[in-house]
Formats: C-alpha cells, sequence, structure tokens
C-alpha cells in the first residue's frame, strides 16, 4: 500500500482531527478504536506520523467520516465565537499572480519555477489543465515551490474540460495559445458567481495579432491569422487584469515591439510583467498604463520567479482583526495596493503599527508588517467605492461590508464593477447584520452590530463568502458555513490559519451513508 508524501501529512492530520472532534471523541477514544496509543493519534493529527492508505481508509471508517473522499465532497465549517486572535500571520502570495504565471509558463519552451505559490483550488484546476495537455508539474516541498515543465508540443485534444470549465483564468490560455496554433478550441470560462463578465475586451485586445473567436455552445473556436499583426497602439476598451495580461502575453511572444494603452497596473499585471522580463520580454512603463513590449519569436528559458504577495489577503487579514477586536500582526503586507484601504481605515478611526518597509522575494514589491489597534470606528463620511489600482481595490470591497458594520453610523458601499456581487453581504444579515440593498451594486451598512451565530450556505462568490466567515468569528454561539470550495478557490487553509491565531474553526463534512 503507497505512503502518502510529507506534505500533505500535516493537511490529512488536521482533517482527522477534525472529523474526530466531530464525533465528539478524544484521542484515546479514537485510538482505542483503532488498537493504538493515544500518542500515535496525537502524532497522525500533528502530521508526524507516516501514514499507508490503509490506515487512513481504517481511521476514516471509525470515524464515520470518508477522509480520503474528503477533498470531493463539499467542505463545511463550525465556527464558535466570539474569537480574540493574537499572534501573527504571514501573508501568501497572491491567486491572481499566480494564475497568470500559470498561464504565462505557456510562452515558455523552458522550464518554469514558481516559488511560494499559494496552494489554492483555482492553481490545482489550472495545474489539471496543464497536465492534461502535457505538463509535468511537481510541487517541489511544503513551502509552496512549483516546477512545470511544458511537452514539446501541447495536446488540447486531451484537455480537462470539467478542470477548465472551473476557472475564468483559463481565458488567459487565449494569448500564449494563439502563437502556438492557428486553430483551437477552449473550454468555457467558469469562476464565481459575480454576474456576467464580458470576454468581449479580450478579444478587442487580441485581435490585432490576428486572433478570431467564435463562441459556441460551451467552447471558444480560436483561429490565427498568421499576416495580421498590430499596427498601431493596442487601446483596451477596459482597463481590466486579465485583458491586459493576455495582451501581454500576446504582445511577449510577437517578435517587435507593442504598445498597450489603457493597460492595468495592478498587482498581478505587474508580477507578470517582471516574469516576463525574465524570459528576456523587455518592458517600458511597468507599474502604468501604457505599456511598450518587445516581444521575441521564440522563449526558451529555464526561469525561477516568486509571485508577491496578497494584497487581498492582507486586506482579509486585517479585517479579521478588527472585526475581532485582535491586535495580531500581518506580515509581508504588499503595502502599495493597500494604501487607499488603509487610508480609509485610518479615517474610519483605525490605528495601526506599521514597520519599515522590505522587499518582497520578486525584489520589486514592497512589504510592511501591520498591528491594528482596537480603536473605535466611525463610518466613513463618503461613500466606498473601488478604482482601478491604484485606487481601492475592487476585491478588497466586500470587507468594507464586515468593517463597517461595527462602525458607529451608515456607510454606503457603491460596488459598480460587479453585478452580482454586492448582492451576497445581505447574508451579512442572518447573523445579525444590518445590511439594506438599495439596488443590485449599493449596499447601505449600518453598524455597530452584536453578531449572533446562525448557519448559512455559502455564497457563491469568494470575497462575500470570506465576509460572512470573518462575522462569524464575531458572532456569538456556534455558526456554520456551508459549502466552502469557493473559499478553498482563492485562500490556502484559512481555517486552520485562523486556528493558528487562535479561532475556533473545525471542517466537517457530511457523513457518506455505507463509509
Ligand atoms: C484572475 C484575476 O486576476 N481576477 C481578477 C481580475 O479579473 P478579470 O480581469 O477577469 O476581471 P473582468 O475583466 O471580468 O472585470 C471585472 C468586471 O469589471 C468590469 N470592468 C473592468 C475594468 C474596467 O475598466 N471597466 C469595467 O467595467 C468588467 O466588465 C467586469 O464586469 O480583475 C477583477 C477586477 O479587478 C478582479 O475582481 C479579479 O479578482
Ligand atoms: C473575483 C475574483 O476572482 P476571479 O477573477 O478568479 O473570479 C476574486 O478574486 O475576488
Amino acid at each position: 500500500m503507497s505512503a502518502v508524501s510529507d506534505p500533505n501529512l500535516s493537511r490529512i492530520g488536521t482533517l482527522i482531527r477534525d472529523a474526530r472532534k466531530h464525533r465528539g471523541w478524544t484521542q484515546a477514544q479514537l485510538a482505542d478504536e483503532l488498537g493504538t496509543s493515544q500518542s500515535a493519534v496525537n502524532r497522525i493529527e500533528r502530521g508526524h506520523q507516516n501514514l499507508t492508505l490503509e490506515t487512513i481508509g481504517r481511521i476514516g471508517a471509525a470515524l464515520e467520516a470518508p477522509i480520503m473522499s474528503i477533498g470531493s465532497g463539499p467542505t463545511h465549517l463550525r465556527v464558535t465565537g466570539p474569537t480574540r486572535l493574537t499572534g501573527s500571520i504571514d501573508v501568501k502570495t497572491s491567486k491572481n499572480a499566480g494564475v497568470a504565471l500559470l498561464c504565462a509558463s505557456l510562452l515558455n519552451r523552458g522550464r518554469t519555477t514558481l516559488r511560494r505559490v499559494a496552494r489554492i483550488e483555482e492553481v490545482n484546476r489550472l495545474l489539471e489543465v496543464l497536465q492534461s495537455i502535457g505538463y509535468r508539474t511537481t510541487w517541489l516541498n511544503e513551502a509552496g515551490d512549483l516546477e512545470l515543465v511544458p511537452p514539446r508540443e501541447f495536446d488540447l485534444s486531451a484537455i480537462d474540460v470539467s478542470a477548465a470549465r472551473r476557472t475564468r483564468s483559463i481565458i488567459m490560455f487565449l494569448g500564449p495559445l494563439m502563437h502556438r496554433d492557428s486553430r483551437f478550441d477552449l473550454p468555457y470560462a467558469g469562476g464565481c458567481d459575480l454576474g456576467k463578465r464580458t470576454v468581449e475586451p479580450h478579444l478587442i485586445a487580441l485581435r490585432p495579432f490576428g486572433l478570431q473567436v467564435e463562441a459556441t455552445e460551451g467552447s471558444y473556436h480560436a483561429s490565427v491569422d498568421d499576416e495580421v499583426s498590430p499596427r498601431r497602439p493596442i487601446v483596451l476598451t477596459e482597463r481590466g487584469d486579465t485583458v491586459t495580461e493576455n495582451a501581454l502575453m500576446a504582445a511577449a511572444l510577437h517578435d517587435g515591439p507593442t504598445t498597450i494603452r489603457n493597460a492595468s497596473s495592478n498587482y498581478m499585471v505587474q508580477d507578470l510583467c517582471f516574469y516576463l522580463e525574465k524570459l528576456g520580454v523587455k518592458i517600458d512603463g511597468i507599474g502604468t498604463t501604457t505599456l511598450e513590449v518587445y516581444g521575441r519569436s521564440e522563449i526558451d528559458v529555464d526561469v525561477d520567479y516568486s509571485p508577491s504577495e496578497d494584497p487581498i489577503e492582507a486586506m482579509s487579514l486585517l479585517a479579521a482583526a478588527i472585526v475581532t477586536e485582535s491586535e495580531i500582526t500581518v506580515r509581508r503586507v504588499p503595502i502599495e495596493f493597500m494604501e487607499v484601504e488603509l487610508a480609509l481605515l485610518e479615517e474610519m478611526g483605525l490605528r495601526y503599527d506599521r514597520s519599515p518597509e522590505y522587499v518582497a522575494a520578486n525584489g520589486q514589491t514592497r512589504l510592511v508588517d501591520i498591528t491594528p489597534h482596537v480603536s473605535p470606528l466611525r463610518s466613513p463620511l463618503d461613500k466606498v467605492h473601488p478604482m482601478p489600482f491604484p485606487g481601492l481595490n475592487i476585491d478588497n470591497l466586500p470587507f468594507f461590508a464586515v468593517i463597517a458594520a461595527k462602525a458607529e453610523g451608515q456607510t454606503l458601499l457603491h460596488d459598480w464593477v460587479y453585478e452580482n456581487r454586492a448582492i451576497h453581504l445581505a447574508g451579512l444579515n442572518q447573523l445579525g447584520g444590518r445590511v439594506t440593498l438599495l439596488d443590485p451594486h449599493r449596499v447601505m451598512i449600518e453598524g455597530p452590530t452584536h453578531w449572533s451565530g446562525a448557519e448559512i450556505m455559502c455564497p457563491p462568490a469568494l470575497r462575500p463568502a470570506v465576509v460572512i466567515l470573518l462575522a462569524m468569528l464575531a458572532s456569538k454561539g456556534t455558526s456554520v458555513l456551508r459549502n466552502v470550495y469557493v473559499i478553498q478557490r482563492g485562500y490556502e487553509s484559512l481555517a486552520e490559519r485562523l486556528n493558528e491565531l487562535g479561532a475556533n474553526i473545525e471542517t466537517f463534512h457530511d457523513a457518506v451513508p455505507g463509509v
């Protein structure tokens, strides 16, 4: 029977511990049931014991929880609050740079090594897709270093359609793949349910490189005219992040200069630019809205790159501290992508300590450690609304809902970007929040709030789901958040990491009859 590899042991140990607690057993009771010692169970739960699949099966049967099929059934969280968090936590590298870089590896015939990649479901889906078309992908260690070795030719006919349909990021295959094949099909893009998200700006951006796309039921059919290449600057019709990334990737393998205007200068775009530079693609204007890209006809480089920290995870962790009235230190905050958020929080009354700046492993992004102090908060005078970088990040807006719910007064949030995201914030009302939906884009939040526990189905949107989880940390009593795949899509081991700070979050699964 094969032994499970080391990096997974602590994860499996945590699942076993949570399943045991869910059954209401002590370690000694589980040990009795298995005919082993309590110290052995303790070692297993801490990930210090090698496990065969057979042992995992026996433990699952004893606990009436299928440990190994746990990833396939829905995962739920049981939160006991209110919680006070202590200690410090490191921000992980970003989901959005991670997925862009996985797609950008398609440009490179050489080996790509990415350092400290967040082990999240969105990355897993893209890895499944890359493997299905012939990549060798290897997690090198527990730190999340990831090696990607492309095949000589991609086998797009073997693409894992179901994995591809679960991630919207697959759309970023268009930019690189159009240089490899003159005709190819891609399964339709998925992602969170945030309302209609147009793909038209991507097609407009890639058309000057000769790409035409026809959409039919479930697939994009792409064809490329090699004779067509950009003759004047490409002007993006929206300053979108993945649109900019697609245009950058198309330009990177275009032999000659390309100008991209109305480009996003957001964090993931900058990470992609730094990676492309390591591939030998020269880019002027990084961090601005006009990018001059000097592409190459062939890229074959063994490259090593470290994406930067996630400003959205940083905001999530700061919000966790604020909502639970805790003084934790959030380390490795990419400060240039959090400045507007912090300025607004200061206006709302937040006091915090901030370390001197230091540089991220990509050698570019400025980081700080932030320790918020428990502070009386008041609602801001004006509405809170996002803007493309350097404005308040669109993905950070939802966290202001749960922060505003703590503040004295009324706060108006205006999410002009997404048709459906603000709607999901109304889930806070089930925990005692006073959130009024004025229209699909605007919510009024009245604080302060006395949170109390409830059972809630996870909304189908990543950030609102985390916002509800954070409110649960502050809620009196027990809460249950059901089916949290959407959170795992963007955060690595969030429940476990919050537990290390003192939260009480149990992961559990529905008992499967007959197991
Ligand atoms: C993998 C990744 O990087 N995902 C991010 C990326 O998605 P992505 O780049 O895919 O975002 P979209 O292109 O879907 O844009 C999001 C929404 O904003 C609208 N829009 C965008 C720009 C603009 O100038 N005008 C405009 O109206 C779009 O029509 C769409 O409805 O950017 C979003 C907006 O920052 C973030 O929420 C996502 O986390
Ligand atoms: C909307 C988001 O991401 P995606 O583009 O992956 O759906 C997000 O990160 O909040």
